[in-house]
């Protein structure tokens, strides 16, 4: 008879309590600390007018700090599971008739207007994700987007610096990109590898 291995699964405990599972491949780190989560959203400068765009909203902590102060939040998750999270999350709030859910690949998604984008995103798609969004139209205002530090340092590099990449020249030609919070891997429930930071 052949040695059937059990598979090992990267579970939180925590999560694993509450009944979901993260997942690694959806770069599902979620943020635990409020204290971070509303001074991100407290870096978009959310307008009352705004529609803003959280790509990956998943357990919906930050978006119901966005749907606080905006007009309309659209969130694109690719997980089923945590969209049916999000939504029991909101139903019966005020929220609900604000929040748009788009359900799949933000990649593949045809997104609708947004003024502002608001996101801790899945690292995995950082790059294809950021080249989405400098090519949307109409231009939006402002993108605050968590990525891994080396990404991040690779966004804003200047010539001459060891970090500097085609992915420099072809941001910086088409945004002004800046480095605005460093967040430690303690703020999240599946710490990633190397710590995250804010950048617009
Ligand atoms: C880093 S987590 C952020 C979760 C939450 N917004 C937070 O800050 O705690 C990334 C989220 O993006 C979702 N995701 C991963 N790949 C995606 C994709 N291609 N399109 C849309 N959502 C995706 C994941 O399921 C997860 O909810």
């Amino acid at each position: 008879m052949p040695k059937v291995k059990e598979k090992k699964t990267r579970v939180h405990d925590k999560v694993a309590m509450q009944g979901i599972q993260f997942n690694k491949d959806f770069g599902q780190h979620i943020l635990k600390n409020p204290l971070i989560i509303q001074a991100i959203v407290d870096k978009g400068c959310i307008r009352p007018t705004d529609t803003v765009l959280e790509i990956g909203p998943g357990t919906g902590n930050m978006t119901v700090k966005i749907l606080e102060q905006a007009k309309k939040v659209i969130a694109c998750e690719i997980d089923p599971r945590l969209v049916a999270e999000l939504q029991k999350r909101v139903q019966g709030t005020q929220f609900q008739t604000k929040l748009e859910i788009l359900i799949g690949d933000v990649i593949k998604t045809s997104l609708p207007f947004f003024n502002l984008c608001i996101a801790n995103i899945p690292y995995q798609i950082s790059s294809p994700l950021i080249f989405k969004l400098l090519l949307h139209r109409p231009v939006f205002r402002l993108a605050v987007l968590m990525v891994q530090r080396e990404f991040a340092q690779r966004l804003v590099a200047k010539p001459g610096e060891k970090l500097f990449c085609r992915l420099s020249i072809n941001v910086q030609l088409l945004a002004r990109v800046d480095i605005i919070l460093k967040v430690g891997k303690n703020n999240f429930r599946r710490r990633p590898r190397s710590s995250p930071v804010l950048s617009d």
